[in-house]
């Protein structure tokens, strides 16, 4: 059984600091880097690090280090003398100045800020793009190359699934390369700048009195390693329509700033008209032109699209995905890539079925797919972008507010309710839910996007209680995604503490890179029940379970 243990296993070896009750989030970028800290500690040698008196440098004192390795945070890790230097913005072989921060003598690292370079590293090729590259704390990959940040982001799947699944080398196959988004910069849809109220704004609240601006505070993201907000006039992974609507935002914000009482989250969602070209009135005003100040308007074939950023919550975003529509409210949850949104459909409409059931060949197999079941699924981007492969489609998510935007979709997009349908309701009721003649297991693929935290253990067991054919596990945290699927391949835990069977194994495991020039990466895991074909395909496209192989690598 593929226990809880994982999530421990970074802080299981240290002895903990009295002081530091609180236990890290699972899947969260303390739990990742100790993990790789231990990693690289039992690497260099040291042996048990806790015995070793070693002097620390001084708080705030610089010292110089040489990179050895980047962790999955993003961060550089630098060995030295049993203690590993978490350095930010460097790459494997940088020789570097950092100034210390903050030591945490117990798990064994230390935090720095990066202050410059003394030696660059052979990866270090790139010049940044941002001039708040190296300050700001949204991007930690703007000085190496793309085909390096992929390369790394595969290695982040490996250590995931080597670290937290609690499966065995042999049961995870090989990482399949990174897939890359066709835009590298200029590419977020969606960009959240804030600011801070003035420091006595709660005290002048409180005793009743109008709070006082003397200046306009920074508007922006938070400056590494603090909880300070820089100021950031520009931001170029945006798109163009989101930096034109950063500056205006900022210009109403400064203009305005007496009207707020306090600090705020500013939205800047990109939302696009699409125009056929014939329709006449905008032929000839495109290219990636500005047609007006606020409007940006690309050449799309046939169809030019017009976008503009939107600043309301409540407002309407459309966005176009291949040929599929969606509306949202421009406050919602949505993808913010939509450049790679494409490869991503492709993908999994290529591999969902697995290799001999792909596409419409699926129909000549025995038994095909006929159901798709789409968990977590927001306002119906996978369930609609899929349902034209399933008989019958079923999308569920907990907010109500994005079922009533995935039904609207999937009438923007011509599904019939019959086939394709939406309820509002917690995924770990899912499957009492579900009308099991209707969507038998053996018909039955079910797609898992959830949150950063991945599923409820609850939910796992459902799953595994009802067992469908295929499991397409999309996430945004491959740590947590790798825990969740260690459960479905390895057994879980059931409520009366008996153990409950794992159920599959892992087909394919790779990543999409979402969000370049930062160190997310989007994993995507496609399961099939054991016993289905495995013998068949292994050795096969490389893709299949590994033999008895350690391939993991993540250690
Ligand atoms: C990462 S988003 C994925 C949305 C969608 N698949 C997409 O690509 O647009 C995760 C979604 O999970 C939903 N969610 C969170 N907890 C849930 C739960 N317990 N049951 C059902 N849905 C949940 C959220 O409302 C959110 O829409």
């Amino acid at each position: 059984m593929a226990q809880k243990r994982p999530f421990n296993e970074g802080r299981r070896h240290f002895k903990k600091n009295k002081k530091q009750k609180t236990a890290a989030v699972e899947g969260s970028s303390e739990e990742v880097l100790l993990v790789d800290v231990r990693r690289l500690l039992e690497k260099a040698r040291v042996g048990d690090h806790e015995e070793t008196t070693r002097t620390l440098p001084e708080q705030w004192s610089e010292v110089e280090l040489t990179i050895n390795e980047l962790s999955s945070t993003g961060d550089g890790l630098a060995e030295k003398e049993g203690q590993v230097y978490v350095v930010p913005f460097t790459s494997p072989g940088d020789c570097v100045s950092a100034k210390v921060v903050k030591h945490f003598p117990e798990e064994g690292y230390t935090l720095t800020d990066f202050l410059s370079v003394k030696t660059p590293s052979q990866h270090r090729t790139e010049t940044p793009k941002c001039r708040y590259f190296s300050q700001c704390s949204g991007c930690q990959f703007q000085h190496m190359p793309y085909s390096y940040q992929l390369a790394h982001k595969k290695t982040i799947v490996e250590k995931a699934y080597a670290n937290f699944s609690g499966l065995p080398a042999s049961a995870v196959p090989a990482v399949g390369e990174t897939i890359g988004s066709p835009l590298q910069y200029g590419y977020r849809t969606k960009l959240t700048p804030h600011f801070d109220g003035p420091p006595m704004a709660r005290k002048d609240k409180r005793a009743g009195k109008k709070v006082i601006w003397e200046e306009v505070p920074p508007i922006g993201y938070m400056r590494k390693g603090t909880r300070k907000t820089m100021d950031i006039e520009e931001c170029p992974i945006g798109t163009e329509a989101v930096e034109r609507g950063l500056r205006r935002e900022r210009e109403r914000v400064h203009r305005e700033i007496d009207k707020y009482q306090r600090g705020a989250t500013l939205l800047l969602r990109e939302s696009t008209e699409r125009v056929r070209k014939s329709d006449g009135e905008l032929q000839g005003s495109v290219d990636g032109k500005m047609e007006a100040t606020d409007v940006v308007v690309e050449d799309r074939g046939e169809w030019v699209h017009r976008k503009t950023c939107i600043t309301d919550h409540k407002a309407t975003s459309t966005e176009y995905v291949e040929d599929f529509r969606f509306d949202n409210p421009a406050g919602a949850f949505f993808q913010n890539n939509n450049s790679i949104l494409p490869l991503v459909t492709q993908y999994i409409r290529e591999n969902i079925l697995g290799p001999a059931k792909s596409g419409n060949e699926a129909n000549g197999h025995e038994p095909a797919m006929k159901n798709l079941i789409d968990a977590y699924c927001g306002s119906g981007f996978f369930t609609i972008t899929l349902s034209q492969m399933f008989s019958n489609s079923i999308g569920i998510d907990i907010s109500p507010h994005s079922i009533e935007s995935a039904d609207q979709n999937a009438k923007l997009n011509s599904l019939p309710p019959d086939s394709t349908k939406f309820i509002a309701a917690d995924a770990n009721h899912l499957f009492s839910a579900i009308d099991t003649t209707k969507f038998p297991p053996s018909e039955t693929v079910v797609v898992i996007d959830p949150p950063r935290k991945g599923c409820d253990q609850n939910f796992i067991r459902q799953l595994l209680a009802y067992g469908p054919e295929r499991i397409c596990y999309v996430s945004c945290n491959v740590h947590t995604q790798a825990r969740d699927v260690g459960w479905l391949v390895g057994g879980v835990e059931g409520e009366d503490g008996a153990v409950l069977q794992g159920l599959y194994e892992i087909e394919s495991l790779r990543g999409f890179d979402f969000f370049p020039q930062t160190s997310h990466v989007e994993g995507v895991a496609i399961l099939r029940k054991k016993g289905d074909g495995a013998a068949e395909e292994e050795g096969g496209n490389g893709q299949g379970v590994a033999a008895d192989s350690d391939r993991t690598g993540g250690s």
